[in-house]
């Protein structure tokens, strides 16, 4: 991080035309994890390999706010109409200045640009995801023969977003919520 990288938290607007939100490239891994490790620690994320960053990199967008990543969020294709908002996180020093609603319409816009209808996420967000039009659900959002088809998934998230009683553990608090775009 350069001197000049600092935030400053007195010049909300200066921040925002500073940070820019762009495709992941591979260099941004290590800024990615560096986010996701203590939200992972607390269990607020799930903690991944660095070869699943590598695997999922076409996913993700990050925002760079002179040369460090403050932010990043990922668009995972799940089925011909549904995806799920995964990885969305914000730097501490960045939190409440409207970065996370900007990653998660970018991931949106994504998600319009290649045919999905329907977003998914799980979080304990519950407010944030609800002001950007989620909805909170109550069993399965897929037909039964959808759901069938999304069992042959090896995908951690998939079996989540299944409510495997396997993956219980990893989801235990969080809210499954659906946006329809
Ligand atoms: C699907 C998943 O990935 S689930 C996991 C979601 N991620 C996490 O739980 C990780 C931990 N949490 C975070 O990293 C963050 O809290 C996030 C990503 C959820 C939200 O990021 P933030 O940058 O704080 O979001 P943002 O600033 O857009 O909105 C937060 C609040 O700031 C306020 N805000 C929005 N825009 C602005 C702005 N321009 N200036 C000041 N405040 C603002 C809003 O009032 C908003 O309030 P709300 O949360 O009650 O809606």
């Amino acid at each position: 991080m350069t001197a000049d990288a600092s935030v400053d938290p007195d010049d909300p607007d200066a921040l925002r035309r500073r940070t820019v939100i762009r495709r992941a490239r591979t260099a941004d891994v290590r800024g990615i994890r560096d986010l996701v490790a203590p939200l992972a620690a607390r269990r607020v994320l799930v903690s991944k390999e660095a070869v699943t960053y590598f695997e999922s990199l076409q996913e993700f967008r990050v925002a760079e706010l002179d040369g460090r990543i403050v932010g990043c969020g990922a668009l995972h294709v799940m089925w011909e109409d549904l995806a799920e908002i995964r990885t969305l996180a914000v730097a501490d020093d960045m939190l409440g200045t409207g970065l996370g609603g900007r990653l998660l319409e970018e991931l949106v816009d994504d998600a319009r640009q290649i045919g999905v209808e329907r977003l998914f996420c799980l979080t304990f967000e519950v407010g944030f995801f609800a002001r950007h039009g989620f909805t909170e659900i109550e069993g399965q959002a897929v037909s039964a023969e959808v759901y069938a088809e999304l069992l042959r998934s090896y995908d951690e998230g998939v079996a989540e977003f299944l409510d495997l009683e396997r993956v219980k553990p990893n989801t235990l608090g969080n809210h499954r919520m659906l946006r329809t775009l």
